[in-house]
């Protein structure tokens, strides 16, 4: 470690005296902690630990406001937690370039979606935007409520014990997305592999964080030559094979059974799926993706698909169990709309107004991604402030949803404050983003949401292990508890 930090420092020092020369900038006039000449706040960086780094950035927010700046060596990174600010630059149509960060993440996710930019990104989007067309997401209801009734039974096996919401509720949400939007089938013999991909992830996530905060390792070739670029190397491997495993598995049923988009699009209402994956292996056909962009994209929805919806279930799931009467308004509302019937439709979750209010208060509380990144790729104005070319701006969805203005009694759990729709700024409440990179997939997540939800709440009362007890929480590429969350589910009479 002591050898790393001191070729680092030899490298900056080389680099600085060889090709460094600060040009001004308006950044530099704003607050933040103190940057010191050359490596700004990298000591800062390097010193916090990986899972209090968002402790650290609310900590900054707090002292400094809703704009500070962080400098890494040269590079200046606005931190903006502001609604007007964060309106600008989500909204922008040029600015739609990620940051640093998400490269480290090119040799899982490469080109797909979430990475990509400029017209290759453009190209994609239009290729999977179809994919979630209200038709094709009511095409995904039967799937969706199936896997919600073997979720419902495997949670009455467990007699009202205590149950670890997050391996539950992954396993759910991976297995959703693999038969949604893959088409695929993960059978119970599966389970091990199952359990590796979801462990890939995590450590993907911590691995990053670290490499985040050792700014010697952000260099590719560095990083990729030591035991930690090594050992995520390993870990990658882990989650591609298990996304390979899945296109193959498709790729053969396709072949066997002469699948067709075009059909099943026709089919809707029987039981027959359509699956994303087969919109790509058809524009493979027709040339447009190539297997590897194919592999990027499915690595991409199925980390997206299931992570972050499995988060939110979990941080909303720990809320209800703590506020029975809130429980109870949903119970209530479920029973009068879908009555005694067996499934929850589409159509009954459009009704569920109450539901969804208390889905947008978790996602404010706990807001799946808490933070974006962009590289700025063109200068803009904040205001008056130029913000040029080269610098870094980072969005801090979590400290937006959790400012006192904008969300009166903010650390308080209240499902009402979103029944109204009123919100003090269009852009004070952002979980899915906003602008032209806003997520693809917030219509299939909140029908997910909606359904697993109502079938659990008109099944089961919900009980805490510990009443008021709240897990800490840290942030990798999404918002996670770092203590595990029991609840016990109670069959209903
Ligand atoms: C509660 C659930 C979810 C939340 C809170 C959420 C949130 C977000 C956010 C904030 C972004 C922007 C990320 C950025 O700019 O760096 C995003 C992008 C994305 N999300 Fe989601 N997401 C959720 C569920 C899903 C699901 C279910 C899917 C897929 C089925 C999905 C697929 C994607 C993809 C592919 C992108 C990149 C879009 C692009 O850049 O064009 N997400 N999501």
């Amino acid at each position: 470690m002591i050898i790393e930090v001191l070729i680092a420092g030899a490298v900056a020092l080389v680099v600085w005296l060889l090709f460094f020369k600060e040009e001004e900038d308006p950044l530099d006039k704003l607050p933040g902690p103190k940057r010191l000449p050359i490596i700004g706040n990298s000591w800062e960086l390097f010193q916090s630990p990986p899972d209090k780094l968002l402790d650290v950035m609310v900590g900054y927010t707090k002292q400094y406001g809703e704009r500070y700046v962080f400098k890494v060596m040269g590079l200046r990174v606005l931190h903006i937690s502001g609604p007007a600010d964060i309106e600008v630059v989500l909204a922008h149509s040029k600015n739609i370039k990620k940051s640093v960060p998400y490269d480290f993440l090119k040799d899982w996710l490469g080109a797909g979606l979430l990475l990509s930019t400029g017209a290759h990104w453009h190209k994609r989007r239009k290729i999977l935007t179809p994919t979630f067309h209200f038709n094709i997401l009511k095409n995904f209801a039967n799937v969706i409520e199936e896997k919600t009734q073997d979720l419902v039974k495997s949670l009455k096996k467990k007699n009202g014990e205590d149950v670890s919401l997050m391996p539950t509720i992954s396993d759910f949400t991976l297995f959703t997305i693999c038969e949604t939007a893959m088409g695929t089938k993960l059978d119970d013999d599966q389970t091990s592999a199952t359990v590796d991909y979801k462990n890939a992830v995590l450590n993907i996530g911590m691995q990053m964080l670290s490499r985040i905060t050792r700014i010697w390792l952000h260099n590719d070739f560095v990083f990729k030559n030591t035991s930690r670029g090594r050992e995520f190397g390993r870990t990658l491997e882990v989650a591609k094979t298990f996304a390979d495993n899945v296109i193959m598995d498709r790729k053969a049923t396709r072949e066997q059974n002469k699948v067709s988009v075009e059909e099943e699009v026709n089919d809707i209402g029987t039981k027959r799926r359509l699956a994303m994956l087969d919109l790509l292996l058809e524009a493979e056909e027709k040339g447009q993706i190539d297997m590897e962009g194919i592999r990027d994209e499915v690595n991409t929805f199925m980390f997206e698909g299931h992570d972050t919806t499995a988060l939110a279930l979990t941080f909303g799931l720990m809320l209800l169990a703590d506020y029975e009467d809130v429980q109870e308004r949903i119970y209530e509302e479920c029973q009068s709309i879908v009555g005694e019937s067996e499934h929850v439709t589409m159509s009954h979750l459009a009704d569920m107004k109450y539901l969804e209010a208390v889905i947008k208060e978790t996602l404010r509380l706990y807001p799946s991604v808490p933070f974006i990144g962009r590289e700025i790729v063109e200068d803009f104005k904040l205001g008056d402030l130029l913000v040029k070319k080269g610098s870094t701006v980072d969005v801090h969805i979590y400290e937006l949803h959790h400012r006192e203005d904008l969300f009166p009694d903010a650390e308080a759990f209240k499902p009402e404050r979103f029944l109204t729709n009123e919100l003090k700024h269009p852009y004070a409440y952002v979980p899915f983003s906003a602008g032209p990179r806003n997520c693809i997939g917030q219509r299939f997540a909140m029908q997910e949401m909606k359904t697993t939800l109502s079938e659990i709440v008109r099944n089961f009362k919900l009980v805490p292990k510990v009443k008021g007890a709240r897990p800490r929480i840290m942030a990798d590429l999404v918002l996670r508890p770092v203590d595990p969350i029991y609840v016990k589910f109670i069959p209903r009479k």
